[in-house]
């Protein structure tokens, strides 16, 4: 028996939907043997982040060490890295063991607001990580921040794909869930539609709808994921699900797409899986209604999707 392995190098949710948390549930669901090196301990719940006790450096490097001088890694993910020395620490890692299928979640804030990535660490994600990452998966605010640049359209979302690739990360994808926030309204109206993962995914059960105060207005009914590898532009996109239990969907997302490089399929490929396990999770979270905030999303939908089952 074959046992594929991925790591997440990332911080701890003590409420359990984020972070190493929703990692290794996610490799857990999609059959890869999870490891982790915990970089801090958030106190943190649905309601928001309390606090962060950051690990020191060289303990993140040691915990790496440990994992891969023994147990070996088929692939990882990185979330949140709080500081450069960790960012440095962790970089210098991967490029010693030679590790390539790399995902990159550059996590920088919270949902509520919280800092989870010191702000004069974004010239050392850019310096060190990208040029490592094979994928990097920022939301919009991050895309801005590591592009330079504010993102009012799907035409500036590409600029912003193509300036993030020039650090060296080798697949771009800008997710579109904050999309129309702010600026970038409507954002997600043209466009090809290729893979359409949202619609296979959703095609199982009612969707259960709930109302949500601020999303509605001026928000795209779709929401699209811009994949870019360096020549092509791809946009993949599923139907917004009106919830505000979204907490931990970019981590979850990218743990899908690690699980599934680690299994051995091609990138394009475990985008789309990582878009249907998001999809579904997101799809299930209203059901969960776990604590008075943002609530976790649903991180048995998809293996209960797949098998046919509702609840
Ligand atoms: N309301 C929604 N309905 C459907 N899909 C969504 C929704 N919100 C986010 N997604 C999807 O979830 C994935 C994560 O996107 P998002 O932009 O929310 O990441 P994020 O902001 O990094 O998350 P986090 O809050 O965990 O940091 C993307 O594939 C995105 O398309
Ligand atoms: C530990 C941790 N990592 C990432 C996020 C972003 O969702 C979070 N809220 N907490």
């Amino acid at each position: 028996m074959t046992v594929f392995r991925a790591l997440t190098i990332a911080g701890s949710d003590s409420g359990g939907g984020a972070g190493i948390q929703a990692d290794l549930k996610t490799f857990q669901e999609l059959g890869v043997f999870g490891m982790s090196a915990i970089t801090a301990v958030t106190v943190q719940n649905t309601r928001g982040v309390r606090g962060v006790y950051p690990m020191t450096p060289s303990a993140v490097g040691e915990q790496i060490d440990a994992v891969g001088e023994d147990l070996g890694v088929d692939a990882l993910k990185t979330g949140m890295l709080f500081d450069a020395a960790i960012i440095r620490e962790t970089a210098e890692r991967i490029a010693a063991f030679g590790w390539s299928r790399v995902v990159v979640d550059p996590v920088m804030i919270a949902k509520g607001g919280a800092e989870l990535l010191r702000a004069d660490a974004i010239e050392a994600m850019k310096r060190h990580l990208l040029p490592l990452a094979y994928v990097v998966t920022p939301n919009i605010p991050e895309a801005e921040a590591l592009s330079g640049m504010t993102i009012a359209s799907m035409a500036d979302r590409r600029e912003a794909a193509r300036r993030i690739a020039a650090y060296g990360a080798k697949i771009v994808v800008i997710k579109g869930g904050h999309a129309g926030e702010d600026s970038e309204a409507g954002l997600g109206a043209g466009g090809a539609r290729r893979g359409e993962p949202g619609e296979r995914a959703g095609a199982g059960g009612a969707r259960r709808e709930e109302p949500e105060a601020g999303a509605g207005a001026g928000r795209a009914s779709r929401v699209v994921d811009l994949l870019y590898d360096g020549r092509d532009f791809e946009e993949l996109s599923g139907p917004r699900i009106a919830t505000r239990h979204t907490h931990g969907t970019g981590c979850t997302f990218s743990a899908a797409i690690t699980a599934q490089l680690a299994l051995g399929e091609d990138v394009r490929d475990a985008v789309r899986t990582a878009r249907d396990f998001i999809q579904a999770a997101i799809e299930g979270a209203p059901a969960l209604n776990l604590g008075g905030g943002h609530g976790p999303t649903d991180h048995w939908a998809y293996a209960r999707l797949r098998a046919g089952s509702t609840r």
